[in-house]
């Protein structure tokens, strides 16, 4: 390599460590350190010293406990890294903490991995966490699996039965499709065949626990694939204009005919620059670099710099795993942007293809994704997307779903363009590029939707009417969805069964919901009677989703009869009528309990629209924004 070549660092090996609760993964970790010198002075001497505070021998399993905890900031969450070197190589263990962080962890690239130790007791064989541990490492794609048959001691050190516990746990993982790399027969507490051969198992002929993990492949060298420099920034300096951003994969040479993005620019790299040297000739992944190019193009932030022989991917229908960190599940038909690299693309999620259960991990067809639910959706974008398929390890085709606040909700690792089945109703819905701060700046308050519930009669219309003629006075723009009305036109299909009054709820939700997202307050006025409906509209609209009981009694209602229906469903001219001959079942919590049997309407109307008008109020911060 010329002088002027700048040159990647080697990356630690990534170890991720799992097994079963009390198999001895924590007791490995403490005696893998020690054993290869990678204890901080002073840490055995604590640990004997909490050990014999207990009466117990020397309890490695606290190392863990006095280990500092690294949390890193965003979506990372438990992800401790424990750094140790082994024969000059570094390594680092990926402790996880149960299925759900560790599936997190790697899917937000917290923590990554292409090796992991799967810790059986040997004298428990493999149990119910071995195996979800197991599915998992295949979902995830870990490709190198060292088994470590812990605690062989209570075997006897036995040939015949450890073999016969690496034979069922081979089976297992056969049909998880897994195959081990090795298993290693141990004793964790005692060290055995972890740093040092056994002298206990003279049979036993396979290399010990950090053997196996010297011969783990290193991470791949980023710098031998094809050539990607994801665009960051594009900048003028004396005259000149340069592209800068930090090569994701392979290498650069002045020269070279790069490729820009979709839009498929040739332009030859004229020169390379980067801080505080001298140009460069070439450099290489994991440099940051500034290029200029000749012709002196401009790429967009985002773009994907690359060779005419070696492109990514490239489409606009990808199917994506996903780990779902928001609280409200993931519909069909919710917009995103997908941050990938340096670009950030408009996506709309147009189908939920399988969903996995976490708890026997079978794969479903399922209509929407719950809080930490794992599954495989197709994602839409409104322009070609350029990716590399993800594969563990890499930075390659991991993706982050953003919402319009910009948090993440989702990590979502791009596996390939989605084809088009045959008959399949392909929607393509468009996203807005319109964002919610900028309609709250306009309107100058937050739209959210007001859900009133109450029985007929019970003063719905009265209440909704009254407020939204007091909040449009106050400069809010507000609307009202009240049922008799949607009945004369979206909804005058239907009547007044059951499954009628759901489709009647599910309507007015999404016209909220539709009128929420730009920015409006809405006030909808519906019996809406079953929770389980309301369940439903709260759970269509998301956030900014307000139960509103109008609380008055049927007789009052009935008193009240100011259309003469209590009547007509007594004397059995109408049937199905709520709170007659069809249930009305009361909000359990509501946020707004208005009581209106007695006093005026007036003093009610206020309540409601002083709520709402602090509901939608704008924090100081976004109120200076505007
Ligand atoms: N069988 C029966 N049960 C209840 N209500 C009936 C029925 N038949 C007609 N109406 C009139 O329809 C209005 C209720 O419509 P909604 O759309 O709010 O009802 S629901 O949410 O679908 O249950 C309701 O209006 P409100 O009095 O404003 O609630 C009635 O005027
Ligand atoms: N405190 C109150 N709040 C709301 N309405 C009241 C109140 N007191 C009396 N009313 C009367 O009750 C009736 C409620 O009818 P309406 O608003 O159509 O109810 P709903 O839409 O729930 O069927 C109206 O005639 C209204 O004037």
């Amino acid at each position: 390599m010329s002088q002027n070549v700048i040159s990647s660092q080697d990356a630690a090996t990534p170890i991720v460590i799992v097994g079963h609760v009390d198999h001895g993964k924590s007791t490995l970790i403490g005696r893998l350190l020690h054993d290869t010198d990678n204890l901080q002075e002073g840490k055995v001497a604590q640990i004997i010293e909490s050990s014999k505070k207990r009466g117990l021998k020397i309890e490695w399993s606290f190392l863990l406990d006095s280990l500092q905890i690294e949390r890193d900031q965003g979506v990372t969450v438990d992800s401790t890294r424990i750094p140790f070197l082994l024969g000059g190589r570094e390594f680092v263990i990926v402790d996880a903490p149960g299925h759900r962080q560790f599936l997190r962890n790697m899917i937000t690239g917290a923590a990554d991995a292409e090796a992991a130790v799967l810790v059986v007791d040997a004298a428990e064989g493999a149990r119910e966490q071995t195996r979800r541990h197991a599915m998992l490492l295949h979902l995830i794609g870990i490709r190198h699996v060292i088994v470590l048959l812990n605690k062989v001691d209570l075997l006897d050190f036995d040939q015949k039965k450890i073999e016969a516990v690496e034979q069922s746990v081979s089976e297992l993982l056969g049909k998880l499709d897994l195959e081990a790399a090795l298993f290693v027969p141990a004793s964790a507490r005692d060290g055995d065949n972890i740093a040092s051969r056994s002298e206990r198992m003279p049979w036993y002929d396979g290399p010990t626990l950090t053997e196996a993990l010297a011969q783990v492949p290193s991470p791949a060298s980023r710098a031998n694939l094809p050539l990607r420099l994801p665009v960051q920034d594009v900048y003028r300096f004396n005259d000149k204009r340069y592209v800068a951003g930090r090569i994701e994969r392979g290498r650069v040479r002045v020269g070279d005919t790069v490729i820009i993005g979709t839009q498929k620019t040739p332009a030859r790299i004229a020169s390379i620059e980067s801080w505080h040297t001298a140009p460069q000739v070439a450099a290489v992944a994991g440099q940051s670099i500034a290029v200029t190019l000749e012709p002196d193009v401009i790429p967009d932030r985002g773009d994907l710099l690359h060779l005419r022989e070696e492109p990514p991917v490239e489409a606009s229908r990808i199917r994506t795993r996903l780990f779902w960190l928001r609280q409200e599940p993931l519909r069909v038909g919710e917009s995103f942007k997908l941050r990938l690299a340096t670009a950030e693309h408009a996506v709309t999620v147009t189908s939920i293809d399988s969903v996995l259960n976490l708890d026997d991990l079978t794969e479903q067809p399922g209509e929407e994704v719950p809080a930490e639910g794992f599954a495989e959706i197709t994602l839409s974008a409104s322009e070609n997307v350029q990716f590399d398929p993800f594969v563990p390890g890499t930075a390659d085709g991991r993706g982050v779903l953003v919402d319009r606040q910009q948090r993440i909700v989702g990590g979502a690792p791009l596996i390939g363009p989605a084809a088009i089945a045959a008959g399949e109703k392909v929607i393509h819905p468009s996203a807005s590029t319109v964002t919610l701060q900028d309609r709250e700046r306009i309107k100058g308050h937050r739209g959210a939707v007001f859900w009133l519930t109450g029985l007929s009669g019970a003063g719905k219309s009265t209440l909704a009417r009254g407020a939204e003629a007091a909040l449009f006075a106050a400069g809010l723009d507000v609307t009202v969805l009240d049922g008799d009305t949607l009945r004369t036109g979206l909804c005058k299909d239907l009547g007044f069964s059951e499954v009628d009054r759901t489709e009647n709820v599910r309507r007015a939700a999404e016209v909220a919901r539709i009128l929420r997202d730009a920015g409006q307050v809405v006030l909808v006025a519906l019996i809406s009677p079953l929770q389980s409906d309301r369940a439903l509209a709260r759970q269509i609209i998301g956030e900014g989703f307000e139960e509103v009981f109008v609380d008055a009694d049927l007789s009052t209602c009935e008193q009240r009869d100011p259309k003469g229906l209590y009547a007509a469903a007594r004397s059995g001219k109408i049937s199905g009528f709520t709170g007659i001959d069809a249930p009305y079942e009361a909000p359990q919590a509501p946020a707004l309990h208005l009581k209106t049997a007695s006093g005026s309407a007036e003093n009610v109307i206020k309540t409601l629209a002083s709520f709402v008008k602090d509901a939608t109020a704008l924090s100081g911060a976004a109120r200076a924004r505007s």
